[in-house]
């Protein structure tokens, strides 16, 4: 198969689809593969590195999406991408087409089979192409958080882990997924007092045997976000429902309920996110005001930091990737549920549930495409 890797062109996205080391894999395994120039140097891979494992460079996104079979990238195509995209093209990159109704338009209309990394599902229901990047941003929203939280940043002015003698920051995490694992591991590690809320009592059950004494559970339910919003500092947003668009567990006027300078971290901002007030921002300005609510909704987070998330990604993706260019996506998806639950769009048919209903679109099963 022919595999093209583009340069990513979100705002400070550095991550790139495909090492030199999974080129060697694929090439290997009989297939072409075509990078875009410069693709991989904001991660440290530079393209003698590529052309050295065996692939070729292109001068241009142009010629990547134009001689690609399949294109292996990190984040959802960008507005200026749309046109290059053929018709029977695999993506194999994050969508998040539930929070962008735009995207999922301009799918249908390129008729391209669109498998979307986040949706990839394994029979015990998580995500694996989504967990190490759930890992990336959950570690860092915590960094982020705590750098808000300073005085200059607009935050209350509160050091997340205390002195002897002053009470260490109070943080909140909306979820206790992997996000909300890894937020909970670095604030507690910091010293910070944390809370995480789910409405999954067996998952509180497992947090509350494996976290230190520091982080305590709670039922997820307004009555409880209430009761804590007043007298926390930091507040991560890390729910999922997959595929579908973040429930808004903290509505505008709950805003008023907190303090000034406290900061919210919405890393669910990719699925719409999980604070009402929430809306996409980019690394070059991450974050705004809103009630002296300091909201921070970065939502590429892994992209600040490429060389942990590029190879923390492709460690994940690339088995999966060479199981699609091995035998082409549809006796691939046919063999693997895993990756079957990753077709969201497929030649301008919605096939995955959660999108259609984000939109009021038609629903077509996704067996009636293999
Ligand atoms: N902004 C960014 O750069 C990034 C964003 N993400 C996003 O972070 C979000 C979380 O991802 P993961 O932790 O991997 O998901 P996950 O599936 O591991 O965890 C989600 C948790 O939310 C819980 N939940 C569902 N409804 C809830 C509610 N009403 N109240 C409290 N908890 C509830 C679930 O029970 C589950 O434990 C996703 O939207 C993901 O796409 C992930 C990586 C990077
Ligand atoms: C998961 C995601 O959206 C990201 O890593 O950017
Ligand atoms: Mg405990």
């Amino acid at each position: 198969m022919i595999i093209g890797v583009p340069k990513e062109i979100k705002n400070n996205e550095n991550r790139v689809g495909l090492t030199p080391a999974g080129v060697i894999e694929l090439v290997r395994n009989g297939h072409k593969v075509y990078v875009q120039a410069t693709a991989g140097e904001g991660s440290g891979f530079m393209d003698e590195d590529y052309t050295t494992a065996g692939a070729s460079i292109l001068p241009s996104i142009e010629e990547v999406y134009g001689i690609a079979e399949m294109i292996i990238k990190v984040k959802e195509p960008i507005e200026s991408e749309y046109s290059l995209i053929k018709e029977d093209q695999l993506l194999f990159t994050y969508f998040h087409f539930a929070s962008y109704e735009p995207l999922t338009h301009a799918m249908i209309k390129q008729k391209a089979v669109c498998l979307a990394y986040e949706t990839v599902e394994r029979a015990d229901r998580s995500l694996p192409l989504l967990v190490p990047m759930s890992e990336v941003a959950g570690r860092m929203s915590i960094q982020e958080g705590a750098k808000y939280l300073e005085k200059p940043l607009k935050g209350r002015g509160i050091l997340l882990g205390g002195v002897p003698g002053v009470r260490p920051a109070k943080v909140m995490i909306l979820g206790g997924g992997v996000v909300g694992t890894n937020a909970a591991k670095m604030a507690a590690g910091m010293g910070a007092d944390v809370t995480i809320l789910d409405t999954n009592l067996a998952r509180l059950r497992y947090l509350d045997d494996i976290m230190p004494a520091n982080v305590n559970t709670f039922m997820s339910n307004e009555y409880n976000i209430r009761e804590l919003l007043p007298t926390h500092d930091l507040i991560i947003g890390a729910v999922l429902i997959p595929g579908a668009k973040a429930p808004h567990l903290i509505t505008r006027d709950m805003l008023k309920e907190m303090r000034p300078g406290t900061v919210v971290v919405d890393v669910a901002v990719d699925q719409g996110g999980c604070i009402e007030t929430c809306k996409p921002t980019t690394h070059e300005n991450p974050t705004y005001i809103i009630d002296d609510v300091v909201h921070y909704c970065v939502a590429n987070m892994p992209g600040a930091v490429p060389y942990t998330s590029t190879l923390a990604l492709n460690n994940a993706t690339l088995p999966y990737a060479i199981q699609l260019a091995n035998k082409g996506w549809k006796k691939a998806c046919a063999d693997s549920n895993e990756l079957k639950l990753g077709l969201n769009i497929v030649q301008g048919k919605v096939v995955y549930k959660g999108v259609a209903e984000a939109f009021n679109l038609d629903y077509t099963e996704v067996d009636s495409v293999l």
